[in-house]
């Protein structure tokens, strides 16, 4: 972990450094700024010792308009400040989550088992923000404090070093106590991220699963799990609040301590000896003042960059995982596919010694129909899985048109692929842009023919909008065998090589399914398939059928054979063709 942690020297180097010249600008600016802010206090000596007494009014209309042209020139540059470096960061925010978001896309899958989706959903959108305070006015805020503190300090060693030095003794109290309370809130900090996203992550999945929920009555078991949540995160900005609270009033007691009581007391003691005049009394309160404040505003951005460098741990440690283009490995570019795949002792785990699948070997040919069948937790999934790469073999080798699977290109042989789940993934929008949604720049003739062939025109064209009616929250509510003929255009459509369905169990009514029959007639022609079939009418049409138990295959050959050698799958069949 601790290795891992982005150093103030590595966020300067990737994210400060290149903006270099803006931050330059930036810096220039405060400068500026603060330099303008000491024309203020140090005329009020002039105006105290010398206009006043003198009645000087040719100097004090000079002095007067010096010290207006001073605010003005304050006013433009933290204009200028925010608009240069502010919009500056919120375009590097927007950047960098569009980065973030493309890192989590590139993951495996097996990355989204193990992970909410409501905690990425935390890292891509809130912890990138802390840039803000790094390359925003956070940053130079702090360099411009600085600059203003030192020269201050300076001009009220020049007017009383004694003076200077006592008021000292508070403020160096007061950044100790900075100091540690800031290691207090660092890790807090972190944690707070953290359990934000778990809190938001538990939620998403509840909203998700709202029928569950209600189905089972388990409303309030649900909104406890919630309440620890919250209950964790308030207990977290407790811890914060406390040391934010320890330093604020600490800093209200010795700084008051420094500025008034110091300086009333010891200042009024040589005013009365004559060792300070008026306006030097007034000059050094002011420059005290300024020289204070950028230290309080400091503790307050310090706490700014610290929560800044939690989120970046965290961004960090997300485009650390490693992605599964693996473009070291992966080397064979797929410019043309047959369709012809090959398990070879394909052996697979989800976990470590926890083998799911053994030894699997059996041949699809391009255009086949493999249906995989077997009871619940066989391994049919995963043989799925491993022919749609989002899963690698840990032994064995699959081969496509000969090539090594786990040497093949992604992008480029995920082009030739289709997938048909059960859970369908529609989002909102209409019909079309669904169907659409794999190949965007389809042609109407080609659009109009996948709707043809999953019968998806047989319920929309009774809709008034048609293949524009908006589906989800916004549009109409479609039935499971309607949802599942969309999903079934839209591989249509893609025209992929492989094909990967997994039948929906949904009992539909005998009419939507000889539709949804007709559909995947269509869809599976000619393409390499392999279906998690639980339709008997699929499996006998299937050219192979491998009947998966415990990881391994039980059965393997047609219909007809299998029937034949009366074993597992006969059982099977004349078990389902009872009910
Ligand atoms: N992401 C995962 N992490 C760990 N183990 C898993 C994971 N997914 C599946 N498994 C395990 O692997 C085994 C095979 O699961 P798989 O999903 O391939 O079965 P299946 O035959 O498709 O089951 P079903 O018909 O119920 O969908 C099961 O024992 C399951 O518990």
């Amino acid at each position: 972990m601790a290795d891992k942690k982005v150093s103030i020297l590595k966020a300067f180097k990737t994210i400060i450094w290149p903006r270099r010249n803006l931050v330059f600008i930036g810096l220039l600016l405060i400068v500026i700024s603060k330099a303008a802010s000491f024309v203020a206090p140090i005329s009020l000596r002039y105006f105290l010792d010398d206009i006043v007494p003198n009645k000087n009014y040719d100097f004090l209309k000079i002095l007067v308009a010096i010290v207006i042209f001073s605010f003005l020139v304050q006013a433009i540059m933290s204009f200028l400040l925010t608009k240069v470096l502010s919009i500056q960061a919120q375009f590097m925010i927007s950047e960098l989550r569009a980065q973030v978001q493309k890192q989590v896309l590139a993951l495996p899958i097996r990355f989204f088992d193990n992970t909410k989706s409501g905690a990425l959903v935390s890292r891509i959108m809130s912890d990138v923000e802390g840039v803000r305070n790094l390359i925003g006015t956070g940053l130079v805020q702090l360099v411009g404090g600085t600059i203003t503190a030192v020269v201050s300090l300076i001009l009220l060693l020049r007017i009383s070093p004694g003076m200077t030095l006592l008021t000292f003794i508070p403020l160096i109290l007061f950044a100790v106590i900075a100091l540690k309370a800031f290691k207090i809130i660092r890790p807090v900090f972190r944690d707070r991220g953290k359990i934000n996203a778990e809190v938001k992550g538990r939620l998403t999945e509840t909203l998700g699963g709202i029928r569950v929920i209600k189905g089972f009555n388990a409303e309030e078991q649900e909104a406890k799990v919630f309440e620890s949540g919250v209950d964790r995160l308030y207990q977290n900005v407790k811890k914060s609040l406390t040391a934010t609270a320890v330093m604020t009033s600490s800093s209200t007691f010795l700084l008051g301590l420094a500025t008034t009581g110091i300086m009333m007391g010891f200042g009024g003691y040589k005013m009365m000896q004559g060792e300070l005049t008026t306006g030097e009394y007034f000059e050094f309160t002011f420059l005290l003042a300024l020289m204070v404040a950028p230290i309080v505003q400091m503790s307050n951005i310090g706490s700014q960059l610290t929560e800044a460098l939690a989120g970046l741990d965290r961004t960090e440690e997300l485009m650390n995982e490693v992605t599964e283009a693996d473009e070291k490995n992966r080397t064979i570019q797929i410019s043309s596919l047959k369709g012809d795949m090959l398990f070879k002792n394909v052996s697979f785990a989800y976990e470590e010694d926890k083998e799911v699948l053994h030894n699997i070997s059996f041949e699809a040919k391009s255009g086949d129909v493999i249906a995989l069948v077997g009871s619940s937790g066989s391994g049919k999934s995963t043989i799925a899985g491993l022919a749609a790469t989002f899963l690698n073999p840990d032994s064995g080798q699959i081969t496509i048109d000969g090539n090594d699977l786990a040497k093949a290109d992604l992008t480029s042989f995920r082009k030739y692929l289709g997938v048909v789940l059960q859970d369908d993934f529609l989002f909102e929008g209409t019909i079309k842009e669904n169907i659409l949604f794999p190949r965007p720049n389809a042609t109407e003739e080609e659009l109009k023919a996948a709707v043809k062939a999953a019968y998806v025109d047989e319920f929309t064209d009774r809709f008034d909008d048609g293949l524009d009616t908006l589906i989800g929250e916004r549009g109409v509510k479609l039935s499971g065998g309607q949802r599942q003929r969309i999903a079934i255009a839209r591989a249509v459509l893609a025209n992929p090589r492989i094909l990967i369905l997994d039948e929906a169990t949904s009992n539909l009514d005998t009419e939507s399914e000889a539709l949804i029959q007709k559909s995947l007639a269509e869809l599976t022609k000619g393409r390499t398939t392999f279906v998690i079939a639980h339709r008997l009418s699929t499996i006998r049409k299937a050219n192979q059928i491998l009947v998966i138990e415990n990881g391994r295959i039980a059965e393997q050959g047609t219909h007809d054979e299998l029937i034949a050698i009366e074993g597992r799958y006969y059982n099977l069949f004349t078990y389902q063709a009872r009910i």
